[in-house]
């Protein structure tokens, strides 16, 4: 069952519109006072947007307090060109009642704090934000079956570091093999490992690291992150409001994340609407502000340093080769230069 009439902005382009344009319209009687502007605003209550689909959105309003519901919206005519995605923080107008047939109106959205965006792929440059203000990205990757493929981590570790948002690498599955080869590849990297078995999946430890955040988790088909996403989310908690009887427990709808409240505080966002993670708006700069010790170094590149091995006079290659970035700094140089190089390399 479908709660929407159809619409297209379901994940959507965003780096081709001026949001500026919307927050800060010029005053056009400029010499009348600003309250007189945005009275019909002033009424606005602020909400979470826990899901989109298809031109609709579901905000989560009052979250946390005994008035707690989640009302159906619209946006406003201004807004018609913004991306309103998954996490975004809104202000709504309307029917903010959350009954049976109530719709708001969303008339804003507030600054985000990250945002995690994605390419149709990698020569496309429009950008499409995929999930606003998550502090995680939960990589979810299996030791076999499917076999892990360390290219595809590093896609989603640049894609993180794009968003400014903390990597969280899981590998499932490893009571079917040892993933220490596999996870070789990450060790100059600041990414945080948890590994999972049937037997033991890790709950404990994924709660304690989840609690109070906002997670986005991604992985391919096949992986375990349904097993895993349902283990840390009882059927019990899933309940937001009047979402599921709205959206049919995600599984018939069209939207491409599903928010999920964790029973101890915070949010987990699933994505299984996410088949490609195409890199083509990524900037090489934010990957390398994820690497802190070697951006102090790089200052010292030559402009437009790539940094690759190759690259005349960069700062980075001569140190390593002088031994001055410590012990672990030529593999962190490695790791470095082989997410630079997923941004050049066509897509898997
Ligand atoms: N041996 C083993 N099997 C697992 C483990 N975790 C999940 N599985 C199995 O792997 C299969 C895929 O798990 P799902 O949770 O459906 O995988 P998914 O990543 O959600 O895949 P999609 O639903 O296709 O997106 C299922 O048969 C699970 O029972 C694990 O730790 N060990
Ligand atoms: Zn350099």
């Amino acid at each position: 069952m479908s709660w929407l009439p159809p619409d297209d902005d379901e994940d959507e382009p965003y780096g081709a519109y001026d949001e500026s344009a919307v927050r800060s319209r010029p005053n056009p009687k400029a010499n009348r006072p600003r309250s007189k502007q945005r009275p019909a605003h002033d009424d606005a209550v602020v909400g979470r947007i826990v899901t989109v689909d298809r031109g609709r959105y579901l905000a989560l309003i009052d979250e946390g307090e005994p008035t707690e519901r989640a009302v159906i919206c619209t946006r406003a005519r201004e807004l018609r060109k913004t991306a309103i995605v998954t996490g975004d923080r809104v202000d709504v107008v309307g029917d903010v009642s959350g009954e049976e047939g109530a719709l708001g109106r969303i008339v804003s959205v507030h600054e985000r704090r990250t945002l995690l965006r994605r390419s149709a792929d990698d020569t496309d440059a429009v950008e499409r934000i995929v999930v606003a203000n998550a502090d995680q990205l939960m990589i979810v990757v299996a030791a076999a079956n499917p076999e892990p493929r360390p290219r595809l981590v590093d896609r989603y570790l640049v894609a993180a570091f794009d968003a400014g948002i903390s990597p969280l690498l899981v590998v499932t599955k490893t009571d079917l093999a040892d993933p220490t080869a596999f996870l070789a590849h990450f060790a100059g990297l600041d990414v945080r490992v948890i590994t999972s078995s049937a037997e033991h999946p890790p709950l404990d430890a994924l709660h304690a690291l989840l609690r109070d955040r906002t997670t986005v988790a991604v992985g391919h088909s096949g992986v375990g992150k349904s097993t895993l996403v349902n283990a840390l989310v009882p059927t019990a908690h899933r309940a937001i409001g009047r979402v599921n009887s709205v959206t049919g427990r995600g599984r018939h709808t069209s939207s491409s994340t599903v928010s999920l409240r964790l029973p101890d505080g915070g949010w987990i966002i699933d994505t299984p609407g996410v088949r490609s993670f195409g890199l083509g708006h990524v900037n090489p700069d934010s990957i390398l502000i994820a690497f802190e010790d070697l951006a102090e170094v790089a200052r010292s590149c030559p402009r437009g340093c790539t940094h690759l091995t190759d690259a005349p006079d960069c700062e980075l290659v001569e140190a390593a080769a002088r031994g001055e970035l410590g012990d672990l700094g030529p593999q962190r140089l490695d790791s470095l230069q082989r997410l630079l190089t997923t941004l050049t390399r066509s897509a898997y």
